[in-house]
């Protein structure tokens, strides 16, 4: 049974005279991951800075549910870690776990076994007796993790969780994120399309303080999938002018180019592919890749920022 966990409702932000959140609503369903994702400045932070408890809201509502019922108070069943989290440099991974668990609530002999336990699962067992001081952004963002999850929150939520991450260290966040999913709800914010592709079942999209688009990842694929040829040819000039003849054919709905590269937008992939394919070989022109499929989120996501 699928069941909501948190119930956003006309949520605004006003700084000053401006509004940079604008009666957004939402839900998340337990047991999902959700990303937030928008272009810069479109109110992301601010946004998860109001549920995370941080930012008081101007107008509208945040109800995180427990078995249905609303809580009084959701801050304890929340793990938050913020874009830039601070640390005490003098104090090491471990101590700063047993610290943070202990203000979280819990016992000395629970923290204790939760920062062993936490330490090892973000990677950053044997760096835990070292001073923080010392740490890597990734080590950083490995204990900030390891933070938020100390005391079981129902809901976790990351700002930007993997931006400061080599491709290893994300990769390693993700599979947590995926493998904490049966206990913890996560909503995190990005602009990674291709980890949003692989994690999460959920999507929420704002622009400009609105939601632009929102719903369960699947649908929204098959609901606004679209056949795509991407097509790449020689930087010569003769390759370039038959690639921009070829975006105002009458079977191109849509087409962008950019040097040698073509994206475009067709009714029939395969018809489209021979078509193509034939006018360049009697062109004598050399296509140096041609791939069809269908548009992925990022262009989806291009489409919904640009319209
Ligand atoms: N404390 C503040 N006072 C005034 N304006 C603010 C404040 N915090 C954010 N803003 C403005 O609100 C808008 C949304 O900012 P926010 O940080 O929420 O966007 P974002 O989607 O998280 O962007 P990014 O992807 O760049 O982190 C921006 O125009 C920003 O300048």
């Amino acid at each position: 049974m699928t069941r909501t966990l948190l119930q956003v409702k006309d949520l605004s932000k006003r700084f000053k005279e401006r509004e940079v959140v604008k009666g957004i609503s939402f839900s998340i369903t337990e047991g999902s991951c959700a990303a937030l994702l928008g272009p810069n400045g479109a109110g992301k932070t601010t946004t998860i800075n109001m549920l995370a408890g941080l930012l008081q809201p101007s107008a509208g509502s945040i109800e995180l549910l427990l078995n249905g019922r609303p809580t009084t108070d959701r801050r304890p069943y929340i793990g938050f870690l913020p874009q830039m989290p601070m640390f005490y440099p003098w104090m090491t991974g471990a101590e700063f776990l047993l610290y943070t668990g202990e203000l979280a609530g819990l016992t000395s002999r629970e923290a204790k076994r939760e920062t062993d336990k936490w330490l090892e699962a973000v990677g950053i067992r044997d760096a835990g007796k070292r001073r923080i001081g010392g740490y890597s952004g990734g080590m950083k963002q490995r204990l900030g993790l390891a933070q938020a999850l100390i005391h079981r929150p129902k809901l976790l939520i990351l700002d930007e969780p993997v931006s400061a991450l080599d491709p290893t260290g994300r990769k390693d966040v993700l599979t947590l994120l995926r493998d904490i999913r049966r206990e913890t709800t996560v909503l995190f914010s990005t602009h990674v399309l291709h980890d949003v592709e692989e994690i999460c079942d959920e999507i929420i999209m704002i622009q400009n303080g609105n939601i632009a688009l929102q719903g369960n990842l699947e649908h929204i694929r098959r609901t606004y999938s679209e056949p795509v040829i991407r097509l790449e040819v020689d930087g010569d000039e003769a390759s370039r002018s038959w690639l921009a003849a070829v975006c105002s054919k009458d079977f191109v709905i849509h087409s962008e180019i950019s040097g040698g590269r073509a994206k475009l937008r067709v009714a029939n992939v395969d018809q489209a592919s021979l078509t193509l394919m034939a006018d360049a070989v009697s062109q004598r022109i050399v296509i140096r890749s041609l791939e069809a499929g269908h548009s992925t989120l990022e262009d989806l996501f291009e489409r919904v920022v640009q319209s």
